[in-house]
This record gives C-alpha cells, sequence and structure tokens, in this order.
C-alpha cells in the first residue's frame, strides 16, 4: 500500500504519522509538500496534524488552498482514500472535502489530554477492523475541535452512518451535553466524519500516537490495519 502524507508548513504531526503507516505497511511514506503540484502513484493521501501556516485565518484555512491541495481534490475526485486527523480534518472541511467546520473549542482553551471515542460504524475502510459500540483511547491536542455544522448536514451525517467516531467516557456512554467526556463541546459529540463515497475520513483524536506498546497502548492500531486490508492491491 502507498502512502503519501501532505507537509505544510507549520504541520507537527507527520513524523508520528509517518511511523504509524511505516509499522502497518512495510514501507516509507512519501512526503508531500504544500508546494507540490504533482502527485506520485499513491493509495491513500493523509493530511497530518500540526498548525499549518500558523492557523492564521482559521485553523486549516490558508493550507486548504495551497498548490498541493489542488491534486489532493483532483485524487479525491478520482475516488482516493483520504485520512485527515486533526489540523488534518480541519483542512478537509475548509477545502470543501467534508461538510461541516471545527470552531474554537467548547471551553475557548487548548485541550491536550486523552479522550475516549466510540466506534459508530465499521462499513468503512477506516474503522472496519472495530465492531460498532467498540470504544478505543486516543490523544487528542486541538484548540479548535468543536465539530459544528447545520440541521440538513447534521441530519444527512447521521441518517447516512456517516458519523464515524463520538467522544464518549471510559465505559463507552455518548452524551453530547458532558463537558467531562464531549470535551471541545462538538455537535452529537461527533470526534469523525465520513464523506459520502466513504473514502474521506477526518478525525480530531491522533489515533497514529497509539499504534505501538512503547507508545504506552495499541488502541489506534485497528485504524491503520483495516486501512492496510481495504487497499492492498
Ligand atoms: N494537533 C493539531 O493538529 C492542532 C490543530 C490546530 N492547530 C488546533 O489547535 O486546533
Amino acid at each position: 500500500m502507498k502512502t503519501g502524507i501532505v507537509v505544510f508548513p507549520g504541520t507537527n504531526r507527520e513524523r508520528d504519522m509517518a511511523i504509524a503507516l511505516h509499522g502497518v505497511t512495510g514501507r516509507k511514506p512519501e512526503m508531500l509538500w504544500h508546494r507540490d503540484t504533482a502527485l506520485p502513484d499513491l493509495d491513500l493521501i493523509v493530511l497530518p496534524g500540526g498548525f499549518s501556516y500558523g492557523d492564521y485565518l482559521r485553523c486549516g484555512a490558508m493550507a486548504a488552498h495551497s498548490p498541493i491541495m489542488r491534486e489532493v481534490k483532483a485524487f479525491a475526485e478520482r475516488g482516493g482514500h483520504i485520512l485527515g486527523v486533526c489540523n488534518g480534518f480541519q483542512i478537509l472541511t475548509e477545502a470543501g472535502l467534508l461538510p461541516g467546520a471545527l470552531l474554537r473549542n467548547g471551553g475557548m482553551r487548548f485541550l491536550s489530554q486523552d479522550c475516549y471515542l466510540r466506534v459508530e460504524t465499521s462499513e468503512t475502510p477506516f474503522t472496519r477492523h472495530w465492531k460498532k459500540g467498540d470504544v478505543f483511547r486516543a490523544p487528542l491536542a486541538h484548540g479548535d475541535g468543536n465539530y459544528a455544522c447545520d440541521a440538513e448536514t447534521l441530519a444527512e451525517l447521521e441518517g447516512e452512518g456517516r458519523v464515524a467516531f463520538r467522544y464518549a467516557s471510559a465505559g463507552g456512554v455518548v452524551d453530547a451535553s458532558d463537558r467531562a467526556s464531549n470535551l471541545n463541546g462538538s455537535v452529537n459529540a461527533i470526534a469523525g466524519v465520513i464523506s459520502a463515497n466513504n473514502r474521506i475520513c477526518g478525525m480530531m483524536p491522533h489515533p497514529e500516537d497509539l499504534v505501538d506498546p512503547l507508545m504506552g497502548g495499541v488502541d489506534g492500531k485497528p485504524l491503520f490495519d483495516g486501512l492496510v486490508e481495504a487497499l492492498v492491491r
């Protein structure tokens, strides 16, 4: 499986992502620079976390208009698979590749802590190694992770099973009004969503940071194992 990771000025999680992808695929990901105007042959593009362009204007707003994103959009139009984590999720919404927006966290503070996610569907290449209802731990580190969208979009996402992950308690209880579990105040406690064609996933927490016992756990590994199973040619 050939993977590529997009690096913008201010991206800071590309190495964590590269370690995770190298570990599951056995081959080094290609690092793609924001100014690149062509893509190599790839099965998966990852937009990693960080502070692209210093979060100027809005998180992800400038990155969404960088040269590489024209290629990423063309890749998406060809049916390519894309994963956006944290700033990557913000960039995907700013680029119009996923619906909704990531607003300032409900409590107005930058959050850096573990959270628990409940898997809402196993019918995607990103979640197929989990069962619906599984709960896993993931680190989270962001200032703007409060997922929001209009009522029509929300009904569509919920109705089409396109909510991938929700913030939950360690025991798996989802309560959007409970700030102890829905840390950033996201609508319906949404932590990750999937595109209509099931090939683009954006999520705020970082599964790439729990893929080896040496990291303190392997809770995030099923996401990468599922992608390998789905995408290996
Ligand atoms: N870890 C990240 O990708 C952070 C994303 C963004 N800079 C924010 O603070 O919301």
